[in-house]
């Protein structure tokens, strides 16, 4: 099928430029393999939200919630095995395996190339194939990058349209030549119409058993087939400002990262800005909404999930959120952890995979301390708190346009980015990592970040809970390499100055008594560590003393006024254990050898000094055990 000949194409006014031919061309290719029934080019217009939202509706793929308490939102209910990031269908497809690296699952182009043909090979049929040209930070900006989603799912166009901005001025850009990602994506599950010429009726969640998520970082290429859901789906995301652009900085000196940022100013009026890297479902939206339990200090919201960070005209490294929403974790958020994320959400909202209530709204665990007497789960069933099961699955999420959010920063979508004082690495751990840390130096704090393990979430597939190495919360999301990302991580640092070089620190809101229960009380008490690290990157008088892990607090120097936290359970928050670090240093280094020469010497450097530290501290006695 001929874009330029198709009466129900939207194509906007007849391109004049190169570029916009090629572009059409494409599409045309992408619409000839898939046989889409129409492509429509969406404007990203308020109207056009309406429009497809209202069509879901009536396709029953999106429930419209009581409008009095949650006007403009809705509830979809995926398919149950269509639930969260697939990451063993997860690929990098870069020419040789090496730069994919051990920790990627890696095909041959050509081959990936050649299976790919085969699966979208009229996969959209029966479906309406939608153009979706978007930016990822604000249009037109120094730091930001454009694409187009092709898709047949309705569902993450208007997604998309809340998660980036997308729209006509983003398609001008690419018309005058700006360059742009490519990205098809296809639920795969073509509409069959029989010999009388009836049409196979949908379901309300269309996803296929099989999946790909492709990702070919040297042609900046995105394909993804078989899934509806969030990061599998929204490419703009995971795929684009993540593994994508990770490769694009690598190769132009700047850095993609599974970052939340903030903006924290002290009660004497200074601001700070702060960027965290914290595994999927490990605090990012909560530490990027907190609300401080400490008087006289604000934090403000810049991005919640991903930091597109690059030196500055003044040498400073300069942060954006690439994003324009939020795509959250709902269990767990409750008035109670997360006000501010509740506002966010209390109208113009889609919630995926969360329950409803009788009287129209939704719930989820968490949300309240009540848990109510009736609700339709997640899957649509009948529930009641004697059922057994989570009312809401586990990685059930909320998407919501990142202004509607009351701590919003000005400065959110500065084109130019906010300045970065303090860089923050975190798990979740159970045991042995210190609530917070310092890193002696940038090589240190690039360790700290090379080590994080995590245990593992609801987010992806795999067992919940499992502990795994998830270096600079990056595992499932580096476009390359990771260790070679490692290196550029050394070389970025080198390359700015000691005054504009933001100071490392790692935390573990996560750490867990003998009982089972967190010793942390974390969310809005966070606030605590929060100043803290921002006072020492700042260079304030704050004092700090060694440990091997890092500088941690000296006594007294972080605020716990008015928390009643035992000195035994402030103990066990910074207990290092030598002997526990010793056998982590270990498995650190087996780690590292996955890599191969790949792994900077600058880190297996830190890995000797921090056993050195270690055997410093090592009581004499855990010293005669392990000789
Ligand atoms: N105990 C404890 N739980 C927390 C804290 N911060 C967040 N959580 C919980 O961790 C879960 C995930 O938190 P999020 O902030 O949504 O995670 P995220 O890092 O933004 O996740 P992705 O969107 O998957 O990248 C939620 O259930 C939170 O309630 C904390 O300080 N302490
Ligand atoms: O990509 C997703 O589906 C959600 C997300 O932020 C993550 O898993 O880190
Ligand atoms: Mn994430």
């Amino acid at each position: 099928m001929s874009i330029l000949a198709d009466p129900t194409s939207t194509r906007p006014t007849t391109p004049a430029s190169d570029a916009a031919l090629a572009v059409r061309s494409w599409v045309t290719s992408i619409a000839d393999l898939t046989q889409p029934d129409a492509v429509v080019w969406c404007d990203g217009s308020a109207e056009e939200r309406e429009r497809l939202t209202a069509l879901m509706v009536e396709s029953g793929s999106l429930i419209a919630l009581d409008p009095e308490l949650r006007p403009n939102s809705y509830l979809a209910r995926s398919d149950p095995s269509d639930v969260a990031r697939v990451e063993a269908r997860t690929f990098i497809c870069s020419e040789r395996e090496i730069d994919a690296g051990p920790t990627n699952n890696w095909r041959e182009p050509a081959v990936m190339r050649a299976e790919l043909r085969g699966v979208f090979d009229g996969s959209m049929r029966g479906r309406t194939m939608y153009v979706v040209p978007f930016s990822m930070g604000p249009v037109g900006g120094p730091i930001s990058q454009a694409g187009i989603q092709l898709t047949d799912s309705p569902y993450a166009v208007v997604s998309m349209s809340i998660m980036t901005r997308t729209g006509s001025d983003v398609l001008a850009l690419i018309d005058a030549g700006a360059p742009f990602v490519p990205a098809v994506h296809s639920v795969g599950a073509p509409l069959s119409t029989d010999d009388a010429g009836v049409k196979t009726p949908d379901v309300p969640w269309p996803c296929n058993d099989l999946k790909y998520i492709v990702q070919l970082p040297e042609t900046r290429e995105i394909w993804s087939y078989g899934s509806g859901y969030g990061g599998n789906a929204l490419l703009g995301k995971k795929c684009y400002a993540l593994r994508i652009a990770s490769a694009m900085a690598r190769d132009e000196g700047w850095l993609a990262e599974h970052m939340l940022i903030i903006r924290a100013t002290s009660p004497q009026g200074r601001a700070y800005h702060l960027a965290a890297a914290f595994p999927s479902a490990c605090g990012k939206t909560n530490l990027a909404m907190l609300r401080p339990t400490i008087p006289g200090w604000t934090v403000e919201t810049i991005g919640d999930d991903i930091a597109w960070m690059r030196p500055g005209p003044d040498g400073r490294l300069r942060a954006i959120n690439p994003e324009a929403g939020f795509f959250g974790v709902a269990p767990g958020t409750g008035h109670r952890t997360n006000p501010t994320a509740i506002a966010t959400i209390a109208r113009d909202t889609i919630f995926t995979n969360v329950a409803l209530t009788d009287d129209g709204d939704v719930w989820w665990e968490g949300l309240t301390d009540e848990v109510p007497e009736h609700l339709t789960d997640w899957r649509g069933q009948d529930w009641t708190p004697a059922s057994g099961t989570p009312a809401a699955h586990p990685n059930s999420r909320f998407t919501v346009a990142a202004d509607q959010c009351p701590t919003i920063a000005d400065s959110w979508d500065d084109p130019a980015g906010v300045p970065i004082d303090a860089i923050v690495f975190g798990g979740r751990r159970a045991t042995n990592v210190p609530l917070v840390a310092q890193a002696y130096s940038w090589e240190h704090g690039v360790f700290m970040g090379a080590t994080i393990s995590s245990e593992q979430t609801a987010a992806a597939e795999g067992t919940v809970g499992e502990l795994r190495r998830d270096p600079f919360a990056m595992l499932p999301f580096c476009g390359y390499n990771m260790a070679d990302h490692w290196s550029h991580w050394l070389d970025v640092g080198a390359g700015l100055t000691p005054e504009n070089r933001p100071e490392i620190f790692q935390v573990n809101w996560f750490r867990k008594g003998e009982d089972g229960s967190y010793l942390w009380p974390g969310f809005g008490e966070n606030s605590r560590v929060v100043e803290w690290i921002v006072r020492r990157a700042g260079g304030e008088k704050v004092g700090a003393v060694p440990s091997p892990v890092g500088l941690v607090p000296a006594p007294g120097a972080l605020d716990l006024d008015g928390l009643d936290l035992p000195d035994d359970t402030v103990t066990a928050l910074f207990d290092v254990d030598p002997g526990s670090w010793l056998t982590e240093a270990d498995l650190t280094e087996a780690f590292f050898e996955r890599f191969g020469d790949r792994t900077p010497a600058a880190l297996t450097d830190q890995l000797d000094d921090l056993r050195a530290r270690l055997q410093v501290w090592l009581h004499p006695v855990q010293r005669a055990a392990r000789a």
